[in-house]
């Protein structure tokens, strides 16, 4: 019988011999190892936490103490030891688990997550909660290294350290992040600092000190120096917090001894832990990026199945670097996702007008602001729903100063196994409203290459959008012609109904009208290109023929490309029905379950067609 069979929750877990623990966390990477690869998965980050975890469950009493994870891809141990080990093997499912935490999937989810730096804010927010209606619990931070480069880190830090709630921010750090020896001395100082023993001399060496010197003088200035290398982790103590470590954060036995010190402390505590990524599985450990977010892949060999099709992704980036060797000026900008944008490529072509800024998109965008401000033309490649988070900066920064940044958002629409956190479902409606930004989407490959040296030319704000995965494998052309920006392009005439879609669903769009034309239905299907300049001679032209209107779009129909449309042919008699995404968030899932879920697809435009011409609902 397997350790984990005896496991299905925490309780469970404290039920274990501390020297069980070790074989505990080898079955629990043989299971994730075993099931991601069939599922896929965020596997290596989820693989290097499996040691913390089971030791924060070991040490804490979740769910009543709360422990909320930065981004949540590294929490398939927490899932697996908190009553979910059965149903592991949906993760990521369409109904299955989700593949990150969850208030709704499970109370062992304090926080959901899923967009990075938000776990010290919601930490402290629970914090705040528990001590103003006297309520008593732990409350743990885990966040990654990449994570706390997120400015809302910061943010939650320098409040946490004012506030001086008891709470533990652990910092996750697998890849070395702070350049400081890791190891026994570091370990033990840990624990002498939690066992009191130590903190207590630093105290009185400081009090000390700071009897006879202030700070601020050149020796009261050494001893803070002494002070950081003695004692790591200055930054963070300067913001309120006390720091501990940095500690190896797969031992087990020592991060138990280590979390049940601290929770005797007062006070913001911030525990640096040093782990590996994909730690436990040889394939992960030697590519961490190939295994941060993976497909099925073989759990013997670490061969990934390969995803066929070139991706938007490929052609952006291709199509990025052929313009830029043509022009020194175009410069690009990414949020810690060089593989995931594209921009690794452009990066290796242009080493020194490239910047990986971390996950911080806020700065991202303001930063190639001020790089337009000054003749360049930054393209800022950020996906779709983490670009929300940059939402004035791009109002604010750019376009009420009209300044020529180009915002390439990958990941547009549906996502799938991502699901509500990843989905760019909203981009059309946050940025629908936007004065001077043009806003355009490509139908196909080709048009997204021209989209991007449209909006590269157009000395405008511009921002285009496409989906995530491989387009319809439409050849693109690399001297094509630019767009006239605001025109858009009519594919097929009809008088019977006109479907107006733009996007990745402009080939769906085409194929209902294939089935329409077997029901002898003349369809007219516009490809729109632009949400905005929006061109509303099109529409007119078609009212002509027509008042029958379908609009198609992978957007939230709240705010999105239908009621454009639908404004426009107010006060006509039109006939407009929209298909895209309802108002509400969409669940995780394959993207064809999904597609299919809510009617992206020729059948329902089809029928939309057919219901609207014989004037049913
Ligand atoms: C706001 C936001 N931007 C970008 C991402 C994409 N993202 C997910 S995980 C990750 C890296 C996180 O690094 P780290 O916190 O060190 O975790 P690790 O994967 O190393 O465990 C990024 C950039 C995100 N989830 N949220
Ligand atoms: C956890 C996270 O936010 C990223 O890893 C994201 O899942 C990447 O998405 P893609 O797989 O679409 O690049
Ligand atoms: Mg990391």
């Amino acid at each position: 019988m397997k350790i984990l069979d005896k496991v299905n929750s925490p309780e469970d877990l404290k039920k274990l011999t501390k020297d069980e623990l070790p074989a505990l966390a080898k079955e629990v990477r043989e299971e994730i190892i075993s099931s991601v690869s069939k599922t896929g998965g965020h596997l290596a980050s989820s693989l290097g936490a499996v040691d913390l975890t089971i030791a924060l469950h070991y040490a804490y009493n979740a769910p009543k103490d709360k422990i909320i994870w930065d981004v949540g891809h590294q929490a398939y141990a927490h899932k697996i030891l908190t009553g979910r080990k059965d149903k592991f093997k949906t993760l990521r499912t369409h109904g299955g688990l989700s593949g990150f935490p969850k208030r709704s999937e499970s109370p062992y989810d304090a926080f959901g997550a899923g967009h990075s730096s938000t776990s010290i804010s919601a930490a402290l927010g629970f914090a705040v909660a528990r001590d103003l209606q006297k309520e008593k619990f732990e409350v743990v931070s885990v966040i990654g290294d990449g994570s706390m480069t997120g400015g809302l880190a910061f943010e939650g830090l320098q409040n946490a350290g004012h506030l001086k709630k008891d709470m533990l921010v652990i910092l996750n750090d697998n890849q070395m992040f702070i350049s400081q020896k890791v190891g026994a001395v570091a370990g033990y100082f840990a624990k002498l600092l939690t066992g009191g023993k130590f903190k207590k001399v630093e105290e009185k060496v400081m009090k000390t000190v700071s009897r006879f010197h202030s700070f601020g003088s050149p020796f009261g200035k050494l001893i803070k120096r002494v002070k950081v290398m003695l004692f790591p982790g200055m930054l963070f103590e300067e913001m309120g917090f006390t720091y501990i470590g940095p500690v190896q954060g797969h031992n087990i036995d020592n991060i138990i001894t280590i979390l049940t010190n601290i929770k005797t402390m007062k006070g913001p505590v911030l525990l640096h832990v040093i782990t590996k990524k994909g730690k436990g599985y040889e394939p992960a450990e030697e590519n961490p990026e190939k295994f941060h977010g993976v497909g099925k892949f073989d759990a013997a060999t670490g061969k990934t199945v390969k995803s066929n099709g070139v991706t938007y992704t490929k052609v952006f980036s291709d199509a990025l670097v052929k313009l830029a060797a043509y022009d020194n000026k175009i410069v690009a900008v990414t949020a810690a996702m060089p593989e995931g944008t594209g921009l690794d490529k452009f990066a290796k072509s242009f080493p020194k007008r490239y910047f990986d800024v971390g996950i911080a998109e806020e700065h991202a965008v303001t930063f190639a602001a001020g790089m337009a401000a000054d003749g360049l033309k930054p393209v800022c490649a950020i996906y779709s729903t983490f670009m929300q988070r940059a939402l004035d900066n791009i109002i604010h920064d750019v376009a009420l100063q009209n300044l020529p940044v180009v915002f390439a958002l990958d990941r547009a629409g549906l996502v799938g196994e991502d699901g509500g956190t990843h989905h760019g479902a909203f981009d059309f409606s946050y940025l629908k409203f936007i004065p001077n930004l043009i806003v355009m989407a490509p139908s196909d490959e080709d048009e997204l290459s021209r989209m991007l040296k449209t909006a590269l030319q157009s000395g405008k704000p511009c921002a285009l959008r496409y989906p995530r995965g491989a387009g319809a494998g439409v050849e693109v052309n690399n001297n094509a012609t630019v767009l006239r920006i605001g025109k858009a392009k009519v594919l097929s005439e009809g008088k019977d109904v006109c479907i107006l879609a733009i996007g990745n669903h402009v080939s769906t769009a085409l194929a209902a009208s294939k089935i329409l034309k077997e029901k002898n239905i003349e369809a007219a299907v516009i490809n729109m290109r632009f949400l905005k300049p929006f061109d509303e001679e099109v529409i007119f032209s078609m009212l002509a023929k027509t008042n029958k209107f379908i609009t198609v779009e992978e957007n939230a129909l709240s705010g999105g490309f239908g009621e454009s449309v639908k404004s426009v042919l107010s006060g006509t008699g039109a006939i407009v029905k929209s298909i895209g995404l309802p108002d509400k968030f969409i669940e995780h899932g394959n993207i064809r379950i999904l597609r299919e879920k809510y009617g992206l697809t020729p059948e329902n435009i089809a029928e939309t067609a057919v219901n609207a011409i014989h004037g049913k609902k």
